[in-house]
């Protein structure tokens, strides 16, 4: 049996606050396997970044963080990695898209050299023309009809459309086994987000790349997730298939996520209520997905 590409086992986090500890990941267990999509969803707070953030090796070097349970990557511990091992594997087998493309890219060099610099991480001496040849390939990839152009481009210069597209080329370009995605798109208009995660979609299909894709919105990760973690205040609080979840939502937490899902009716998005006596009920799972972190 092949190892999945992310197994996280009884993941806690606390931070070291003049206060003492305050704990923010209370156990968090998932799986991924190879070429799944699969969302992680909760409010503002509930821990989604602080976890991507450890599966990409970037806390456990923070002073202030206490970090315990496994987070296995192709079936390697994370923590028996180097840091140098652990820095490696960022943009070249695991890589991740940002809520804000333009902030996220840097404003002071073209497109062209920051994909320069990201295929040097997989290729050291890559030449600046193949690395171009490359990135117009990519780039067509992403249905962008002028490489040429938007590789000479300041990012300033694009759309944020353009400059998502951008970033997805870019996050896929050295062809990594997991891409975490967080809130791609929640800064740019809702039909370009939707254009943006159908391409997303299509291109992590077409190169059977795991997918953890971090939403405060159950409504954006419908289309796009074939597994949903529901997050709650540092909890995994129902885990099922996209069809399970939406058909029969069974956690009140979760219930609440899906009441709070915009609608176009002018009257914005209703608050979801602080209930936390209800919201921390027992751990609900579907049919057919076991528990969290359980690998079928
Ligand atoms: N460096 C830090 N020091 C102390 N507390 C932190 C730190 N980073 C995050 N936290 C706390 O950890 C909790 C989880 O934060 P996290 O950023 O993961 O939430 P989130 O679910 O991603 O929310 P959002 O959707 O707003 O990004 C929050 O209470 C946050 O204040």
């Amino acid at each position: 049996m092949t190892a999945p590409t992310l197994l996280i086992r009884d993941l806690r986090l606390s931070f070291k606050g003049y206060s003492g500890l305050v704990e923010v990941l209370h156990g968090i267990s998932l799986h991924i396997d190879k070429g799944e999509r699969v969302a992680l969803v909760g409010e503002s707070g509930s821990g989604k970044s602080v976890t991507a953030r450890i599966i990409l090796g970037l806390l456990q070097t923070m002073r202030t963080a206490r970090i315990s349970g496994t987070v296995n990557f192709e079936g390697r511990d994370l923590e028996a990695m180097s840091r140098a091992e652990r820095h490696r594997l960022r943009g070249t087998k695991m890589s991740m898209i940002f809520q804000d493309p333009t902030s996220s890219l840097n404003p002071v060099y073209r497109i062209s050299e920051q994909f320069h610099e990201v295929l040097k991480r997989m290729v050291p001496g890559i030449g600046r023309a193949e690395a171009d040849r490359k990135a117009a390939a990519m780039l067509a990839d992403v249905s962008i009809t002028e490489p040429e152009r938007v590789l000479a481009s300041y990012p300033f210069q694009l759309s944020g459309g353009m400059n998502q597209r951008v970033m997805i080329a870019m996050a896929l370009a050295n062809e990594p086994s997991l891409l975490i995605a967080d809130e791609p798109g929640t800064a740019l208009d809702v039909t370009v987000q939707a254009q943006t995660l159908k391409l997303m979609r299509e291109l992590v299909t077409r190169h059977n790349t795991a997918v953890l894709f971090i939403s405060h919105n159950l409504g954006v990760v419908r289309e796009f997730a074939d597994r949903i973690y529901v997050i709650y205040k540092g909890r995994i609080v129902e885990h099922g298939k996209a069809t399970q979840l939406f058909d029969n939502p069974r956690h009140p937490y979760t219930r609440a996520l899906m009441n709070a899902i915009p609608r176009i009716t002018g009257e914005g998005i209703p608050k979801i209520q602080d209930n936390s006596d209800e919201y921390l009920a027992p751990l609900v799972v579907h049919e057919g997905c076991g528990e969290p972190g359980e690998v079928a």
